[in-house]
């Protein structure tokens, strides 16, 4: 697809970002477990913490493409910080969008949009993740408050963010109908971060198990209907998905283009590597794959931002680019031989860092399920 020049500028000043204010301490953030508070500041700044949303809410007014251009640029420098931009962006900043009250984008979303506060997303928990109707956290209705009581389980940012969408039981009886959303500072008495996970990658992006213990926020904080929680939730997870291929895509590309210049200078055999034959055709094959991811995220970025369905194009996007992206990862490895499996190279970070975007936001198993139900529909 031929970017215009106004998304290739976005592009452009989201990598010289990139280039300047997270690269230099990825290594530093990522080993020590550091939250990249200059990142998300000088983000906020450029205006890509409120992206999807309207000037007249203090965003920045772009759109699903530049949002999805973006990503990837700054997943090439950190997938940290990358997923800490999109939870924000996607699940924080774009339900309050479209289903707040005016008041409720006066309070909340205006400082999100602008960066001056962070998001977070509450929906899975230990016994509920795929199936996200099964949520038990419960809310109880007491005069003009919501009392909430429960667990969130892989809760982004849970620690470090002033926002949280928390979907919560209204009704025991119905499942998906059962479900309400609430926005929740979480200086809330009740809010509590009970644990930090120790994860496998993306070290500088906390997940965090929060406890919501007789947490009482005001019942004008309810986002949207009593029991609109569970469709506020999926369609919310559709604009997510889109931000996770992106950054798949991103780390991914960072791994081709280090492999790239590895094949150039290293000599085997009297060759440079991309002269044998199995490295070149590596190379080729990582090139091809992902420059079809891109073109499936495109695509679905443009439907999105056109207005029009795209549930089924957002999961093959992630379900496409999450898998490509661990592959050339894992082959960016493979054509660095034993330097690869080095810390003190970046591509063992990259194949940490990327392994989780087949799981988070809908595992590649939901995203399949999700595409054959709406083939069979179709
Ligand atoms: C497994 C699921 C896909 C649900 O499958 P079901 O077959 O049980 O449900 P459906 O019949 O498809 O839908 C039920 C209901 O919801 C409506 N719906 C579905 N999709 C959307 C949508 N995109 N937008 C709006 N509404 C939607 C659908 O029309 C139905 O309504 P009606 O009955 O027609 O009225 C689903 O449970 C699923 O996606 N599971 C995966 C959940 C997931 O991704 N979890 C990870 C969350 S990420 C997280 O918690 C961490 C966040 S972070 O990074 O900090």
């Amino acid at each position: 697809m031929l970017l215009t020049e106004e998304y290739l500028l976005v592009q452009e000043t989201a990598r010289s970002l990139a280039d300047k204010v997270i690269r230099p301490h990825v290594e530093e953030w990522e080993k020590h477990k550091i939250f990249p508070r200059p990142a998300i500041d000088a983000l906020a700044q450029a205006g890509f913490m409120g992206m999807l949303v309207p000037e007249q809410f203090a965003g920045s007014q772009s759109d699903h493409l530049a949002f999805v251009l973006s990503i990837i640029e700054i997943a090439k420098a950190s997938g940290s910080v990358s997923t800490i931009m999109s939870v924000h962006n996607s699940l924080a900043c774009a339900p309050i969008l479209k289903f707040g009250t005016k008041a409720q984008q006066e309070q909340f979303l205006m400082p999100l949009a602008r960066g001056e506060k962070l998001g977070a997303f509450c929906l899975s928990e230990p016994q509920a993740g795929s199936d996200a109707a099964n949520c038990q956290t419960h809310a109880s209705h007491h005069g003009d408050t919501f009392v909430l009581n429960g667990v969130k389980q892989f809760v982004t940012s849970g620690q470090h963010a002033d926002i949280a969408i928390i979907f919560a039981r209204t009704d025991k009886a119905a499942k998906q109908g059962g479900l309400s959303a609430f926005i929740v500072p979480t200086n809330t008495p009740g809010y509590q971060v009970a644990k930090l996970e120790n994860k496998m990658g993306q070290h500088a992006s906390e997940i965090a198990q929060i406890v919501l213990e007789d947490c009482r926020i005001p019942a004008a904080y309810m986002l949207g209907n009593l029991g609109e929680g569970y469709k506020i939730a999926l369609g919310n997870l559709e604009g997510g998905r889109l931000g996770i291929a992106a950054q798949a895509i991103g780390m991914a590309e960072e791994a081709l283009r280090l492999s790239m210049q590895y094949a150039k200078e290293r000599k085997t055999f009297d060759h440079f590597l991309y002269q044998h034959q199995a490295i070149g055709f590596k190379l080729a094959d990582m090139a091809t794959q992902l420059e079809a991811a891109k073109q499936l995220l495109y695509h679905a970025a443009l439907l999105r931002d056109a207005n029009r369905p795209c549930l089924k194009e957002a999961s093959m996007a992630k379900l496409f680019a999450s898998e490509v992206a661990e592959k050339v990862c894992r082959e960016a490895i493979q054509i660095y031989g034993g330097y690869g499996y080095l810390q003190d190279f970046p591509l063992e970070r990259l194949y940490r860092d990327v392994r989780v975007a087949m799981i988070y936001e809908g595992t590649s198993e939901i995203q399949r399920y999700i595409i054959s139900k709406e083939l069979i529909k179709d």
